[in-house]
């Protein structure tokens, strides 16, 4: 058996087709949504991340605001530029790039962003909105995950899921959305304490790969048929991009994320999916 690819690339196009004829409706009632990223140092793969994002909005419509500091700059000049945007009206939306140089206080960065505006849904408010069932921006990457496997047909209802990982993008409001009513999966959390995790993949309907640790899920780690989604991103001595999956998984599961090509894409549309709603809700 071979998997069927969860194809987040053509996932993305169509989301940002259909976000394509909502940016141009909200044109014609006088708004255009704006995208701003804050990217801090000279690191070249947050740059090309950065650049992607830009690059979508043009696609759709959505206006770039780009603010651009050294990797020397102080925690009060970052905060400078959190404090700009978040009262540039052009700016409907931003992304202050992670991670932030040694030495930055993420937290207080993401705490001193308007929760309206913030595009990432990693805002403390938001993520507390999450946990308490309230309307809120949610996180892109988990929310990019469920997309895929909606349109694909995967069944989550019932499902037993198993997040491997813990961090704050992915593995720790993963669960959050896959527990609502409307998800009703059964969760699992594993990390690096967990100590059978072999015990626990073998179970699972679906795998949320979001360790960062290369080939990490084998294939003797899972049943038959299952979901595998590829999250992890790590690099081997030529700078390419190597999974948490490894390739033999493609022959067991049922439905696995390539890795590129998967969830990344996916990541970027669901800003673009904050960034109109935010618009959206100024509007309505
Ligand atoms: N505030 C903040 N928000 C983020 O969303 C955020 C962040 N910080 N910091 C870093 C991570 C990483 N991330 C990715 C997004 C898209 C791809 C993506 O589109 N990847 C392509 C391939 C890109 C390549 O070839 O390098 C793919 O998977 O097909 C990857 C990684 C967002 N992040």
């Amino acid at each position: 058996m071979t998997a069927q690819i969860l194809d987040g690339k053509a996932t993305a196009a169509a989301i940002k087709s259909d976000l394509t004829a909502r940016v141009a409706a909200l044109k014609e009632k006088g708004v255009t949504p704006g995208l701003g990223t804050i990217l801090v140092g000279d690191d070249p793969g947050s740059q090309k991340y950065v650049a992607g994002k830009h690059r979508d909005c043009a696609q759709v419509g959505i206006a770039s605001i780009q603010r651009e500091l050294p990797g020397t700059a102080t925690q009060e000049e970052i905060e400078a530029v959190v404090r700009e945007l978040n009262e540039d009206p052009a700016c409907t939306g931003y992304i202050v790039q992670l991670p932030l140089p040694k030495g930055i206080d993420e937290n207080r960065i993401l705490e001193l962003m308007d929760p309206d505006k913030d595009a990432d849904g990693l805002h403390p408010m938001n993520l507390g909105r999450l946990v308490l069932n309230e309307p809120a921006p949610l996180p892109c990457t988990p929310n990019g995950v469920l997309t895929l496997l909606r349109r694909y047909g995967v069944e989550i209802k019932g499902a037993e899921v198993v997040v491997v990982g813990r961090g704050v993008t992915i593995g720790r409001p993963m669960p959050l959305l896959l527990t609502r009513r409307s998800e009703n999966a059964t969760v699992t959390q594993c990390h690096t304490g967990t100590r059978d995790l072999s015990a626990h993949l073998r179970r699972a309907d679906i795998i949320v790969a979001a360790a960062g640790s290369a080939h990490l899920i084998r294939p003797e780690d899972v049943k038959p048929g299952a979901a595998v989604l590829d999250v992890g991103v790590s690099r081997n001595a030529e700078g390419r991009i190597v999974g948490d999956v490894h390739p033999g998984v493609a022959e067991v599961a049922g439905w696995i994320s390539p890795n590129p090509g998967g969830v990344g894409p996916m990541t970027r549309a669901q800003l673009l999916v904050n960034v109109v709603e935010a618009a959206e809700r100024g509007v309505g």
